[in-house]
């Protein structure tokens, strides 16, 4: 074999290499062009940009960026959101990805971020470096016709309305909407003024053709967006001369149900509409409980979303909020890299607010770090662990305490891919 390719930050003048390394691990194109590498050079910094380069030329590539996780109770945590992992097909298993992954986690912990955060590619890859899935996600094809709504819905009837909205306006009251929608959706993540104007095609990236979305805004009573849905429409096909056309959501944040309820209403009602796609939605979204038969909505895809990895226990274990208090557990987190381990007691009071710090007393619960990245946002049950043999109780009923503690109301979600 020959010598191991060298592992650093990248420097300005490796950045045309590192997006052709990165295009190819990820099967998209084998070169890139002078104006895709312009278009891209704004996402890295490059001092959390690493390459792996063999006889000088990239063959591994891996960034991540400062990101705010809202959890459960609504603060939000710093977050190092990892992206664009790749290694090129001639040097995989030989530990690139690993060492890529031990410099970032490490460089995350040195900076005082709370959590790392990532969307895997595949289940099997990123449990090994501590992390677990903390969201899952659904997809939706609703049978529009067989989904026994009133048809002659005409506009929310509340005092609220739904306009059709120029792009430069979605650019305009997108951001704010989408900050009061964060603050009260757990698993949600900060979107940067390079994604506002990347979904309103204010800038493109050659590799991606662009299609321009239609966009619809729910207004309350006062007349305040309070709900942003995009979304494209396929062609029509008229088979038998009954029209027939898919439309595909691109995103739909609502910062009340009343504004979601009507933009799913909306989407529903529009005439020649025969397939509605729902794009990514949180496991126990209002969705198909929004439709007369439910059936009509079918389950696409359920999957893990995204996955996160504890770096500082206390810090994010007293950030959130908890359920049932007031209690205390001591839980003994394992921790292979040596980042997060330890023995920690929670303590909570009856407002669900929380203290955490290391601690010598015996521990109620055992687990890994990642199966706390699970737990972390309320999706994953304790006591579903304890019986998967994953989570270990040492004193009576602990298990059941953490599940009544840690679960939230509504499952957590993170709307964007990143
Ligand atoms: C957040 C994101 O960016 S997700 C995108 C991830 N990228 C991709 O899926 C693109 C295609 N795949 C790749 O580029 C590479 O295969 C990577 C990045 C997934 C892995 O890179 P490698 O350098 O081969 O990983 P590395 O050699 O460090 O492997 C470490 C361990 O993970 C295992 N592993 C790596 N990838 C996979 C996989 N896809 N499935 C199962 N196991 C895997 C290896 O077998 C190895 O196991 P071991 O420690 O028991 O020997």
């Amino acid at each position: 074999m020959s010598e191991s390719p060298e592992v650093r930050t990248v420097a300005e003048s490796d950045v045309a290499d590192w997006v052709r390394a990165m295009s190819t691990g990820f099967h998209l194109a084998p070169s890139v062009g002078d104006e895709e590498v312009a278009a891209r050079r704004p996402l890295f910094d490059l001092s959390r940009t690493q390459g792996a380069f063999d006889r000088g030329r990239c063959v591994a590539t891996f960034r991540s960026m400062p990101r705010r996780l809202t959890v459960p109770g609504g603060a939000a945590v710093p977050a190092s959101a990892i992206t664009n992992v790749s290694v090129t097909a001639t040097h995989r298993r030989r530990g690139l990805a690993s060492r890529m992954m031990a410099a970032d986690l490490a460089a995350a912990k040195e900076r005082g971020d709370a959590v790392s955060i990532l969307v895997a590619a595949e289940y099997p890859i990123y449990g090994r470096y501590g992390f677990g899935p903390a969201t899952w996600v659904t997809d939706w094809e609703v049978d529009v016709p067989r989904a026994a709504l009133d048809r002659r819905w005409a506009g929310p009837t509340d005092g609220g309305r739904v306009d059709l909205m120029p792009l430069e306006e979605v650019r305009e009251f997108g951001p704010g909407l989408h900050d009061r929608v964060r603050a009260r959706t757990v698993g949600a993540i900060d979107r940067t003024p390079f994604w506002w104007e990347m979904s309103t095609g204010q800038r493109r990236f050659a590799s991606q053709p662009w299609t321009e979305p239609f966009a619809v805004a729910h207004r309350d009573a006062t007349g305040r967006v309070d709900g942003l849905a995009t979304y494209t429409a396929s062609e029509e096909h008229w088979p038998g001369k009954l029209p027939k056309v898919d439309v595909s959501v691109r995103q739909l944040i609502a910062a009340s149900p009343a504004a979601e309820t009507a933009l799913w209403r909306y989407l529903l009602s529009l005439d020649w509409v025969t397939l509605l796609k729902s794009g990514h939605r949180a496991p126990d979204d209002l969705l198909p409980l929004l439709l007369g038969d439910p059936r009509a909505a079918r389950t696409e895809t359920h999957a893990d979303f995204m996955w996160l990895r504890p770096l500082d226990v206390p810090a994010a274990l007293s950030a959130r909020t908890y359920a049932g208090g007031p209690a205390a557990l001591v839980l003994d987190v394992h921790d292979a890299a040596g980042l997060a381990g330890g023995r920690f007691l929670l303590e909570t009071d009856a407002s669900g607010a929380a203290a955490c710090a290391p601690t010598t007393a015996s521990a109620d619960l055992t687990l890994s770090v990642a199966d706390l990245g699970c737990l972390y946002l309320g999706d994953e049950s304790p006591v579903r662990l304890a019986a998967l043999g994953r989570v270990s109780e040492h004193s009576s009923g602990a298990a059941r305490t953490a599940d009544v503690l840690f679960r939230t109301p509504r499952r957590p979600w993170c709307p964007d891919v990143f």
